[in-house]
């Protein structure tokens, strides 16, 4: 189980402002790999775009090899590219139908992307929420009856249900309280060095990212700073901007009683 994601020279425009220009970088198989950078830099309108939610406005993502564009333009291409590549949303109302307990939101990707019945479904349901330790009798409840950490960790929950080969999280962690958002991190590691999936992981918090990950890409503006395996960038980071981001980190950090 693994794949290759390359973004070739991205650029996003929305009207004639450019969220995005140019970005270029690989996510190796199993790798797992941060975009960092301020609010605004163009971070999760990458990861929208590597997920097929938006068109990049020039450029291309590939995902080994073949270019995912061309694959999103066919209903078994969009099947297959979902199978390899899923996404836990920054806001997971859009993740969980309100009208429904969570399992049927869990049941539908297991049954039309895994090919599985209804019984391994929910086996599979069973095995996923027990590895991240989110209590199984959660999923019979409607979205609305969870607290805002449990919902975020059943949406991690669906996205894995299916072991996919990529895992893009847009802010996955950020919500929670330090003790879950640990419990969570340790888990997304976990599961990747046990299932060899990679993970792209899209955040402003550097000290998460810095836990999660091997490999950071710094944004600023639309565009690449720096990228670099993650202790050695923050160790010594050699872009102004990237010193910058580092170094109110460490303000932060220093500010801890
Ligand atoms: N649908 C859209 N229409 C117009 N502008 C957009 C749209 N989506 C994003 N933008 C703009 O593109 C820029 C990059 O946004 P993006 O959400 O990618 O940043 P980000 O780095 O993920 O920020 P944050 O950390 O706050 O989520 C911002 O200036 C944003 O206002």
């Amino acid at each position: 189980m693994t794949a290759r994601i390359t973004c070739e020279d991205i650029v996003k425009s929305y009207g004639r402002k450019a969220a995005v220009r140019g970005v270029s970088f690989t996510v190796g198989p199993g790798a797992r790999v941060g975009i960092v950078g301020e609010s605004g830099s163009g971070k999760s309108t990458v990861a929208k775009i590597i997920v097929g939610l938006e068109k990049p406005s020039s450029g291309r993502v590939l995902i080994d090899g073949r270019e995912v564009a061309s694959l999103m333009s066919t209903r078994k291409g969009v099947l297959e590219y979902r199978r390899a590549v899923q996404l836990v949303a920054q806001d997971t109302t859009s993740t969980f139908d309100a009208r429904h307990p969570v399992r049927q939101s869990l049941r539908t990707p297991a049954q039309i992307l895994g090919g599985l019945d209804v019984r391994q479904a929910d086996e599979a349901i069973e095995n996923i929420t027990h590895e991240i330790g989110i209590s199984p009798e959660l999923v019979d409840r409607f979205p609305a009856e969870l607290s805002g950490g449990q919902r975020q960790r059943m949406a991690i929950a669906r996205a894995l249900v299916i072991r996919p080969d990529v895992l893009v999280c847009d802010e996955a962690v950020s919500a929670l309280d330090v003790s879950v958002q640990g419990a969570v991190l340790n888990f997304l590691k976990r599961y990747s060095q046990q299932h060899g999936a990679s993970v792209l992981s899209v955040s402003h918090g550097l000290p998460a990212t810095a836990f999660l990950t091997d490999e950071l890409v710094v944004m600023n503006a639309g565009t690449v700073m720096e990228t670099g395996p993650t202790r050695a960038l923050l160790a010594d980071p050699q872009n102004a901007y990237t010193r910058m981001l580092v170094g109110a980190y460490r303000d932060i950090e220093s500010l801890a009683p």
